[in-house]
Parts: structure tokens; sequence; C-alpha cells
């Protein structure tokens, strides 16, 4: 039988261990705090982040990585971006110690600022080469709040190896959640990641007041955006044009259950960063990823409207009204 470590145990790490553990796969879900593993194995419950939802009994959860990692088949890292070292160091650390290999996987969507790497590289820069076979992300349209209640979902598994998405997309699969895998691993991160800023755009347009063309207009020329990061670090172009692409700006960009859309709409409402990440409780990873690709174009010849008026209104306290105003009235154009 599969064993799987799942690795965080915020709303999405919860839901795809709950989503796995109800079909009986073996699973493991670690977390940092003591409180947490309790309230997880003795309520089911994971309160603070999936709010009235019950968990499977056979969901079990762990403080100590070494435990939840021995034999596992498959570790599933689901921390945000910024932890992704700390827990990528901690899980190096413990598959020398078990001298064990397992497949990879990752259901993390953002970029490191500074470094502009994906989440992938950021792995491969702190876990040996020898404790993994091969490494895949999770990606797609696929809010936790939905997925614990059980709503359709389809996910794409992106990775090269075609065993180990197989291994993942059958530790998942149910009549209510349907992966689908691709080759295309860069890609499914950088649209997972990418979204998120057009997301927040979407919702300070909505907090706004603004109306469904706004909105149409702002992911579609978003998707262009994503699209020609894509291309600048060597994804495949038809990748956007997926779940992991698309699929997931749609639900992120018009969805109530995003963090990140609903981040954009108390900003359009008036509300500071500030007081919407403290309010959030959960990571807005938008925020950080604005930034990080803002500087990846200042460096790469990209032309990125949308995100460079996202970055002023989130770094340099640009009002949002007149970043709209300078992108309604850039010189006209043809539609590439
Ligand atoms: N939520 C969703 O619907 C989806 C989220 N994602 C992506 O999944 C990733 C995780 O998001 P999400 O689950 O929403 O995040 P949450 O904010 O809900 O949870 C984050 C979890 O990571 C833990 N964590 C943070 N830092 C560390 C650390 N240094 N060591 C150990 N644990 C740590 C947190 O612990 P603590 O409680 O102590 O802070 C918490 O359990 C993000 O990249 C997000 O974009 C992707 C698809 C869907
Ligand atoms: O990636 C997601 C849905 O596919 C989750 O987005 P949020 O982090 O904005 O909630």
């Amino acid at each position: 039988m599969t064993k799987v470590a799942v690795l965080g145990a915020g709303s999405w790490g919860t839901a795809l261990a709950n989503t796995m553990a109800k079909n009986n796969v073996v699973v493991n879900i670690w977390s940092h705090r003591v409180d947490q593993v309790d309230e997880i194995n003795q309520r089911h419950q994971n309160d603070h982040y999936l709010p009235g939802a019950t968990l499977s009994e056979k969901l079990l959860a762990v403080a100590d990585m070494q435990v939840a990692v021995a034999d596992a088949d498959v570790v599933l890292m689901v921390v945000p971006t910024k932890a992704i070292r700390s827990v990528g160091s901690q899980l190096a650390e413990v598959l020398q110690n078990l001298d064990q290999q397992v497949i990879l996987a990752h259901a993390t969507k953002g970029l490191e600022q500074g470094t502009h790497l994906r989440i992938s590289q950021m792995i491969e820069e702190v876990v040996p080469s020898e404790n993994y076979s091969s490494l895949a992300v999770i990606s797609g349209p696929s809010h936790a709040e939905d997925v614990i209640k059980g709503d359709l979902t389809a996910v794409s598994i992106g990775g090269t190896d075609e065993a180990a998405t197989a291994v993942l997309q059958k530790t998942l699969a149910s009549e209510n959640f349907r992966p689908y895998t691709n080759h295309d691993l860069l890609g499914s991160e950088l649209g997972g990641a990418l979204k998120n800023i057009i997301a927040l755009g979407s919702g300070m347009l909505v907090g706004l007041g603004y109306g469904v063309n706004a909105q149409a207009a702002l992911l579609t020329r978003g998707l262009v955006e994503m699209r020609s990061v894509g291309q600048k670090m060597g994804a495949k172009p038809e990748t956007f044009l997926g779940l992991a692409g698309i699929g997931d700006l749609i639900v992120t960009g018009m969805s109530p259950n995003s963090r990140n859309y609903r981040a954009g709409f108390a900003m359009g409402h008036g509300q500071s960063l500030n007081q919407v990440q403290e309010e959030m409780g959960m990571v807005i990873e938008g925020v950080n990823t604005v930034k990080a690709v803002y500087e990846y174009q200042q460096t790469h010849q990209l032309d990125l409207p949308i995100t460079t008026a996202l970055y002023q209104v989130l770094y340099e306290e640009a009002q949002i009204e007149d970043q709209i105003k300078l992108l309604m009235t850039r010189p006209l154009k043809a539609e590439d």
C-alpha cells in the first residue's frame, strides 16, 4: 500500500491529505504544531484552516517529521513559498538519516523573491538528489474549502517521470477529484504562481465596484502576461491553456474562496495591505510573487503592465484607481 507524507497542515495540505486518506492511502500529515496534531488525531478537525470540516479518521497527524517520512513512497510538501527552504532542509536531514529515496512532490504556488526560483528549483537546492527519484507538482483550480466539501475538482500533476505522476494521480483520484498529468513541471508551477498576481487585481476591481467586463479584460490580458513570463522562463505555451493556467486563473480570479482575490477585494474597499494580511490568517502568495515577477521583468526585457500596476499598488503606495487609469490609457495596440 502506498504511504504518503504530507508536510504542512494548512488548508491545502490538510485538504490533499484528507482526499488521499479517504482513498485508503496511508497518509501521515506532519505539522510543526503539537496542538494541531492533537486536534486532527483526536477531533478530526483543523478548525483554524478548514472551519466546520470533519476529516477522515484514517488521516494521522504527526509532529515528528522523521516518523511521518519513514517508509513513505511519496513526500508532498504543502507549505508557503517562504517556508520551502527551511522545511526542505529539515526533510533533507530526515531522508539522509533514513537513507531513503522518495517521489518528491509539492503543491505550493509561488516564486522566490530575489532569486526568482520556482519551488522545485528551491527544493533541488536543499534536498540532495540521491534522496528523490523525481520531482512533481500538483497544480490547477482547487480551493481547499471546496475540495474538503467534495465539490467536483480537476487538477493537473506536472512532472517528467510518468511513473511518478501516475502514482500521485492514483493516490488522489476519486469520483469527485480528477487529476490529469502533464510533462511540463515548469509551466505547471508557473501557472499556479502567476495567476495569484492577477487574482489580486481581479479582487480589487470587484471591490471597487467594477463589473464582469472589467474582470474578463483583466483575466485575459493577465493570461497574456503569464504566458510571456512562462515563455521567457522556458514553459510550454499550451500549459497556460490547461488546468494549471487558465483553469486556475478562472477559479482564483473569480472565487471568494481565494485568499488572493479576497485580499484584492478588501484593498479595493480601502483596507491597507498590512490590515488585509493580518486579518487573513493564511498565506496570500500573490503579494510576494508580484515582487518576484516585477524584479524578474526588470532584467528580462518583458512588458508586464498589469504586474507593474499591482507592484505599484502593493509596494509603492500607488492608488488603485490611478493605476487602472494608466492601464486603460496606454498607447493603443494590436491584441497579442
Ligand atoms: N489553500 C488552497 O486552497 C490552496 C493553496 N495552494 C498553495 O499551497 C501552499 C500552502 O497554502 P495553504 O495551505 O493555503 O497555506 P495556509 O496558510 O493555509 O497554511 C500554511 C501551513 O504551513 C505551515 N507552515 C508555515 N511555515 C512553516 C514552517 N516554517 N515550518 C512548518 N510549517 C510551516 C503553517 O503552520 P502555522 O499554522 O504554524 O502557521 C500552516 O500549517 C501555498 O503556496 C498556496 O498557494 C494551492 C492550491 C490551493
Ligand atoms: O491556488 C489556489 C486555487 O487553485 C488557491 O488560491 P488562493 O491562495 O488565492 O486561495
